[in-house]
């Protein structure tokens, strides 16, 4: 039986902050993923002192050239990190590139590749007004293809996808799935939302869950409370 992790988001401006909650819910979680907040504030250090708790999500979705993000992926392989993001939308080459410098980067604890599909702060009239048509399962589909033909790692999905996904390409890509929320809590900016039951049940690896339990009153209690959630399988 599959089952699905937490992965908390250490969405903070600083790294006291941050290795604050990463201590707070290190014993019920998998993964801590440092993000675009973080890393723009505290750089690497931030990788290498979160990571002295639990593996580290670097999550800076990487979306350029492909000889310019194959780069990126040098210099932050490096830093240790578990996963690193990149933009499926950048298109094959540039996913082939990142999984190619990732893997120059060298043996067994390399960094692994996720590619992003949709956001999931992503409505599906957002996304007619960018010129895609057709919804966000059809456009995550062929991200999610696209991205694992071209050497990805694993995808980064709405809850919306993940039974999708799963029915369309099987149980070997890692789906690591943010946008999840609670019954009862806040959506904030996430457009396409569902509870961690639903989304260990439909088949994801891990859920990536921030401002829930950051902002909860008590982070620890919230953290174990969504990992109790996933134990439904
Ligand atoms: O790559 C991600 O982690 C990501 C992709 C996506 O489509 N949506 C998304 O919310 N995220 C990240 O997941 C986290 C969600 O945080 P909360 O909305 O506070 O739970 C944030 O750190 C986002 O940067």
């Amino acid at each position: 039986m599959r089952r699905c992790g937490l992965c908390v988001a250490l969405d903070a401006p600083d790294l006291a902050t941050a290795e604050g909650w990463a201590d707070a819910v290190a014993p019920h979680a998998g993964l801590l993923k440092v993000g675009l907040e973080l890393f723009s504030a505290e750089g690497g250090a931030a990788v290498r002192r979160i990571a002295t708790r639990r593996p580290v999500f670097l999550d800076v979705k990487l979306h350029d050239i492909p000889n310019t993000v194959a780069g990126a992926v040098r210099s932050l392989a490096p830093l240790g990190p578990a996963w690193i993001t990149i933009h499926a939308a950048g298109g094959p080459a540039m996913v082939e590139a990142a999984r190619k410098a990732a893997e120059a980067a060298g043996g067994v604890a390399r960094p692994r590749i996720l590619a992003v599909t949709v956001l999931t702060s992503i409505d599906a009239a957002t996304l007619s007004e960018t010129g895609v048509s057709g919804g966000p399962v059809q456009q995550v589909l062929r991200l999610a293809r696209l991205a694992m033909a071209a050497g990805a790692d694993g995808l980064v999905c709405s809850p919306r996808e993940v039974a999708p996904i799963r029915d369309a390409l099987g149980e070997l890509p890692v789906l690591v799935v943010p946008g999840v929320r609670p019954a009862g809590s806040a959506a904030d900016d996430q457009a396409r939302t569902a509870t961690p039951e639903q989304v260990a049940r439909d088949g994801a690896d891990w859920i990536v869950v921030g401002r829930p339990i950051t902002q909860a009153a008590d982070p620890a209690e919230a953290a174990w409370s969504i990992a109790q959630a996933l134990r439904v399988n």
